[in-house]
């Protein structure tokens, strides 16, 4: 008898197939701007019943969410103001888009930020968050709650996957972010319920976000890092959102942690080949 191989030991017990976005309904935080507006706006191009926009940023939510829905219709898109990083805002926005749309189906764990000056809010929610958010994704699609399953998809980042000296707390909340997707998709709990977990990790995409616009001139590295970023080579954000909606509608996907830049396509990035004993 060989050692014990917590993998092995994980092995999926269901079967999922293939999912069709048309009729769903969805969750994407940050979902105001960059990113996740764009995984709203593919969302909806694909047939999405519904998608409900969480961000902490009111002004840019509303003017998102009305020139979507003069795009593609009033009844398919919600705005709701949210602090992902405050819990029991994130659980009344799942609790209330469930029950105004009568289900769930997707939630992007997408709301991020560049500063790692602030280094509580950074974790918070660059991190904290996507783990309350897959967790409520699962309590609320869950089979086992009464739900039909469904899919999860987080943001982490290229930078989730190695070392950039300017930025290590940004760095960490991505690697943790690869970490509890690539061990919470295989989670009995998660498994059984049909929920099917990944994450995407873009390369330098051109949002405000690179702007660093709220990092305070005297932070060390700041400046630095600004121009770093400064009309850097990277992709669109409808790049990075066509990728999100192959991961969602293909199985092939589940539970891996993908990687996207303007150099290569999507591609899914293994974990190292060693079996713990
Ligand atoms: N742009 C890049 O180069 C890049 C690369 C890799 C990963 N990412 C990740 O992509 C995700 C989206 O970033 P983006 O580039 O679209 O940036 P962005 O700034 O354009 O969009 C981020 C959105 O998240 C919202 N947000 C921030 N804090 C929030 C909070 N506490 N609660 C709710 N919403 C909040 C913002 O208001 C904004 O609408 C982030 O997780 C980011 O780390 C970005
Ligand atoms: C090289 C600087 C990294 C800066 C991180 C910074 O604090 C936060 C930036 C926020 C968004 C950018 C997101 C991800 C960056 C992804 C990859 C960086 C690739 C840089 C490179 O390899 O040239």
């Amino acid at each position: 008898m060989g050692p014990f191989n917590f993998s092995q030991a994980c092995i999926l017990s269901s079967i999922s197939t293939d999912m069709d976005i048309h009729g769903k309904v969805a969750i994407v935080t940050g979902g105001a701007d960059g990113i996740g507006r764009a995984i709203v706006e593919q969302l909806l191009i694909k047939g999405a019943k519904a998608v409900t926009i969480l961000d902490v940023n009111v002004e840019t939510g509303e003017k998102t969410l009305e020139e979507l829905r003069q795009e593609y219709g009033e009844d398919r898109l919600v705005f709701v103001k949210c602090d992902v990083s405050e819990a029991t805002l994130l659980e009344a926005a799942f609790a209330s888009t469930k029950s105004r749309f009568g289900g769930l189906d997707i939630v992007c764990n997408n709301a991020g930020i560049g500063n790692e000056f602030k280094l509580d809010l950074c974790v918070a929610v660059n991190l904290t968050a996507v783990i309350r958010g897959t967790y409520l994704a699962v309590e609320h699609m869950g089979t086992k709650n009464g739900g039909n399953g469904g899919v999860v998809i987080n943001t982490a980042s290229t930078s989730g996957f190695y070392a950039i000296p300017l930025s290590p707390i940004y760095v960490a909340t991505k690697h943790g972010v690869v970490g509890f997707t690539r061990s919470v998709a295989k989670e009995p709990m998660v498994v059984d319920n049909g929920v099917r977990v990944s994450a995407i990790c873009p390369g330098v995409t051109k949002t405000s976000i690179i702007d660093l616009k709220d990092v305070d001139e005297k932070s060390r590295y700041g400046n630095i890092l600004r121009k770093v970023f400064k009309n850097p080579q990277g992709m669109t954000p409808t790049d990075v959102a066509i990728s999100v909606i192959t991961m969602i509608e293909d199985t092939k996907y589940d539970g891996s942690t993908c990687m996207v830049t303007h150099k290569t396509p999507l591609e899914i990035v293994d974990q190292p080949n060693i079996v713990m004993t």
